[in-house]
């Protein structure tokens, strides 16, 4: 039965370099965390339409793993006919609305999973052009990698050598909303780091970049989420960080 883990992320740092339309893009360093995933099986079942059943506040219109569906299906017509006898199920670990990539890393489960099931042989390359389409983080997630320097609005991924992190995290029951938070850095905290300053972080490993780091300097978008989210400051602790625009609070140990 093919069954996988979809892992949670981090954000190790998120500094802005600049705007794209609405957007803003990014320098990162996102690295997978081993100790938090959603499961994913496909189960043999005759089934009338696609069918996903998991724990999941959106409708399924809106769920990443049904568009990634909607976009596979485009490619070949193997993919309706393996859902015609395959439900999909997704135990939820990861929370919600909390910076650690939960909806982002099942689609591209999804999408690896569907890829060797069907026998697509779509190179990583491929898959990535589909999975840009569901959200700036899912390429990350597809290439696999435990840790990645990550830039543009989350397109160009290129991998990072270092030792696996043992991450430690706190998701305090906020749901904080990505895009009102980059409004707010967007008119009352807007910098720019240089690309000098990036070439410089993208070598730096993530521990001794935390070291000597503090959680504002590591992440341009905590500023912002505090001004919304009042109640993250309660959660401030030394040698801990913020992932992505939260609510995670996490310390690598
Ligand atoms: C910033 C990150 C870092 O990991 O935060 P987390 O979602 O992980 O917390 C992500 O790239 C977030 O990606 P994602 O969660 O897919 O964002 P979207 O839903 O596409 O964006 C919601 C809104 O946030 C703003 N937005 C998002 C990403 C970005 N690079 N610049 C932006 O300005 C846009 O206004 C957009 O309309
Ligand atoms: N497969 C999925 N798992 C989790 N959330 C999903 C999924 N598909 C869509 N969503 C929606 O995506 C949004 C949150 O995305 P998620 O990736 O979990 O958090 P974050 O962006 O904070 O890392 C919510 O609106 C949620 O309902």
């Amino acid at each position: 039965m093919p069954i996988r883990k979809s892992y949670a992320k981090v954000n190790i740092f998120l500094k802005i370099v600049g705007k794209r339309d609405n957007y803003h893009e990014l320098a990162s360093r996102f690295v997978r965390v081993y100790s938090l995933y959603d499961i994913i099986e496909f189960k043999k079942e005759k089934c009338t339409k696609f069918t996903l059943e998991g724990n999941f506040s959106c409708d399924i219109k809106r769920n990443t793993v049904y568009k990634a569906y909607e976009l596979l299906k485009e490619y070949s017509s193997k993919v309706d006919e393996y859902f015609n006898n395959h439900k999909v199920i997704i135990e939820k670990n990861i929370p919600e609305f909390a910076g650690l990539g939960g909806g982002s890393s099942n689609a591209a489960t999804f999408i690896l999973m569907v890829n060797e099931e069907c026998n697509l042989k779509m190179s990583k390359e491929d898959l990535c052009k589909i999975a840009l389409k569901i959200g700036a983080d899912v390429p990350f997630f597809i290439y696999e990698y435990n840790s990645a320097n990550v830039s543009g609005i989350g397109e160009i991924v290129e991998k990072f050598e270092e030792e696996i992190l043992d991450i430690e995290l706190i998701t305090p029951n906020i749901k904080c909303d990505t895009g009102e938070i980059f409004k707010k850095f967007r008119d009352e905290f807007y910098t720019e780091i240089n690309q000098e300053k990036v070439f410089k972080l993208f070598k730096e490993k993530s521990k001794d970049f935390l070291s000597k780091s503090s959680i504002s300097v590591a992440n341009d978008l905590y500023k912002p989420a505090k001004i919304i989210y009042k109640d993250l400051k309660n959660y401030e602790k030394k040698q801990w960080f913020f992932s992505g625009t939260g609510s995670t609070f996490f310390k690598v140990k």
